[in-house]
């Protein structure tokens, strides 16, 4: 003997309440999508009037009706609905689909009556559904064809039945229906703000910036019309006239068939696009059954990809037509744009066109110092940039400093969509073979004084060497390399670690020749005096003085042995300076 399933209707809005709808505010959505699909299904003059007071909320429609047979079929069965064709597919004219949304008025009544006369001529009847899971249907008077819900509300949740609350959240859900809908006599839908019609094109710019005040809370750096026939979509993306962060998804206002799905969805833009905000209307996207967000389906990719594209062009075309407004752009989205160009070739050549970068012959486009260098010359880190941006300079050699966000990948990206160009790193040693060797009678000279300068280094594991370079107002620079800055670090650590650990760190060590250098530069006249000194303990302190201030002008760090010896330094050249007591 087969029997039929009993439905706890409690548990059921229980479960509804707690995992599927996020507030009970969405009963006042699902009985206005009701009464929306009832007036569609009609066809004929439409209007939908709530009338709220006292803890009680009417909704009536000019909509279908339903017959009584409909009543016990379509009422009191949960999960059917009037709304799917013979296979079961959502219709595509209405909004509801599950044959769940009416007990979403469980959520804040216990009895729920509807009272309704259908389009084919039937009597009118009278339903009336309880939260304990029974209903009771009579015989009733109605002169007009349509329907009437009536909501009572359950102590507790009166505060979802005052009239401001339903007035606003009629507004908010319905505010774009092609409907008149009213509360307590007033009107809460409006028009589209993306309407077609014959407002001028400017009238219309600004009504869609006032569209976006309003809305959002922002004027939009720029307002993109959107249109994804495949998706019925149309729309407005706002730019942000703000930076945004890209790892924040951002959220989309969302209407289908006009009536508000998400304040905040997500999944409308690809995730680069996080420099706008979308207030969209699709009649094709699907929703979840919370109809709280989009249903993640193949229509939904395409749309995204299509919207994609769209707002790329928009950046593209602005390159084209108003570089001085894409400078302005890129100003406030750098940094999510050069994410993008990490993966992007055409927004990697936008940002090679437009965006400006540090270099040390002035702020200029990757495009712009390629025309002028023929190469792209670039240090890896603002310090190192810091410490040989002169000194390149003065050997007419051109470098940006790719020490910024993204900026280095950007660069070493560069030669995957431009197949002739040269990347290159500039690394300290390379500056260093632009200087120039002493002449052998200069370097027969300074042999003694170099002698005394690399004792007192050796212990820094530093090599000291002469050279002559510009500019010549620079007496020292300190230059490690990549591999001799990892050594360095390597021989600090092993120093800190056991033994042990000492063995093993000391198979990456190579020979002392990747020691880095402290570059003494013999055009400046006080490296020249101090070459010439003939007292062994001044010329160590003075070298050791310079070996200090190479380290502070390149930000390199200093290790205690480098403050110890920059200690001793300043004291024993204070105490040189200073006439000694019985000299005073
Ligand atoms: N105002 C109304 N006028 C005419 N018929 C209605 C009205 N409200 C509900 N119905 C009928 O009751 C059925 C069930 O409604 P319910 O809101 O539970 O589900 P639905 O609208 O079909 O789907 P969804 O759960 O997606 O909203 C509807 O399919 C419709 O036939």
């Amino acid at each position: 003997m087969s029997r039929t399933f009993q439905v706890d209707l409690r548990g059921v809005v229980d479960l509804l309440s707690q995992h599927l709808y996020s507030s009970p505010r969405v009963y006042v959505r699902e009985l206005l999508q009701n009464a929306v699909d009832a007036v569609t299904a009609r066809g004929a003059e439409a209007s939908i009037a709530i009338v709220v007071g006292d803890g009680t909320l009417t909704i009536t429609d000019t909509g279908i009706g339903l017959s009584e047979a409909q009543v016990h079929e379509l009422l009191a069965t949960i999960g059917r609905s009037s709304k799917r064709d013979d296979l079961g597919f959502a219709r595509h004219e209405f909004l509801g689909q599950f044959g769940i949304g009416l007990l979403s008025a469980f959520l804040v009544a216990d009895e729920v009556r509807v009272v309704t006369r259908s389009a084919t001529g039937t009597p009118a009847v009278a339903w009336t559904g309880r939260s304990d899971g029974t209903y009771a249907i009579e015989p009733a008077t109605r002169d007009a064809i349509g329907t009437t819900v009536t909501l009572t509300a359950r102590p507790g949740a009166e505060q979802w039945l005052v009239p401001e609350t339903v007035t606003d959240l009629a507004r908010l859900y319905g505010s774009m229906l092609p409907f008149d809908v009213t509360v307590n006599g007033q009107s809460v839908t409006g028009e589209v703000p993306w309407r077609a019609d014959d407002r001028s094109p400017g009238h219309r710019q600004a009504d869609l910036v006032g569209h976006a005040q309003d809305l959002l809370g922002f004027t939009p750096f720029d307002v993109i019309e959107l249109d994804v026939p495949e998706a019925g979509l149309t729309g407005v993306a706002y730019v942000l006239p703000f930076p945004a962060n890209p790892a924040e998804h951002a959220g989309h206002r969302v209407y289908l068939k006009r009536m508000l799905l998400a304040e905040s969805a997500t999944s409308l833009l690809p995730d680069w696009a996080f420099f706008a905000r979308c207030v969209v209307d699709a009649s094709e996207l699907r929703p979840t059954a919370s109809r709280e967000a989009l249903y993640d389906d193949g229509l939904l990719e395409a749309t995204r990809e299509a919207l994609g594209d769209r707002l790329r062009g928009w950046l593209v075309g602005l390159a084209r037509t108003s570089p001085e407004r894409l400078t302005r752009f890129l100003g406030v989205h750098h940094l999510g744009v050069k994410a993008l160009a990490l993966h992007d070739d055409e927004m990697l050549r936008l940002v090679e066109q437009w965006w400006p970068m540090e270099t040390n012959v002035g702020r200029m486009t990757l495009a712009e110092f390629r025309a002028r260098h023929g190469l792209v010359r670039y240090s890896a880190t603002t310090d190192e940039f810091r410490q040989l941006a002169g000194v390149a300079a003065a050997q007419d050699l051109a470098v940006i400093n790719g020490g910024y966000t993204y900026d280095s990948e950007i660069i070493e990206r560069l030669p995957g969509i431009e197949p002739g160009l040269t990347v290159e790193r500039l690394e300290p040693s390379t500056l260093a073979t632009a200087f120039s060797p002493l002449n052998p009678a200069e370097e027969l000279a300074a042999r003694p004084f170099l002698g005394t300068a690399q004792r007192s280094m050796d212990k820094l594991g530093c090599e000291v060497v002469l050279r002559e370079f510009e500019p010549a107002s620079l007496p020292v620079l300190f230059l490690v390399d990549r591999s001799a800055a990892f050594q360095s670090e390597l021989r600090a650590t092993k120093d800190k670690v056991d033994e042990l650990w000492a063995g093993v760190l000391s198979a990456f060590e190579k020979p002392a020749d990747d020691r880095p250098q402290l570059v003494l530069n013999h055009r400046n006249p006080l490296v020249r005096r101090i070459s010439a000194l003939r007292d062994d303990s001044l010329t160590a302190l003075a070298v050791e003085a310079l070996y200090g201030q190479a380290l502070l002008l390149g930000y390199h760090p200093i290790r205690p042995a480098d403050a110890a010896l920059l200690n001793r330094s300043f004291l024993g050249l204070l105490d040189q300076a200073v006439p000694s007591e019985e000299n005073r």
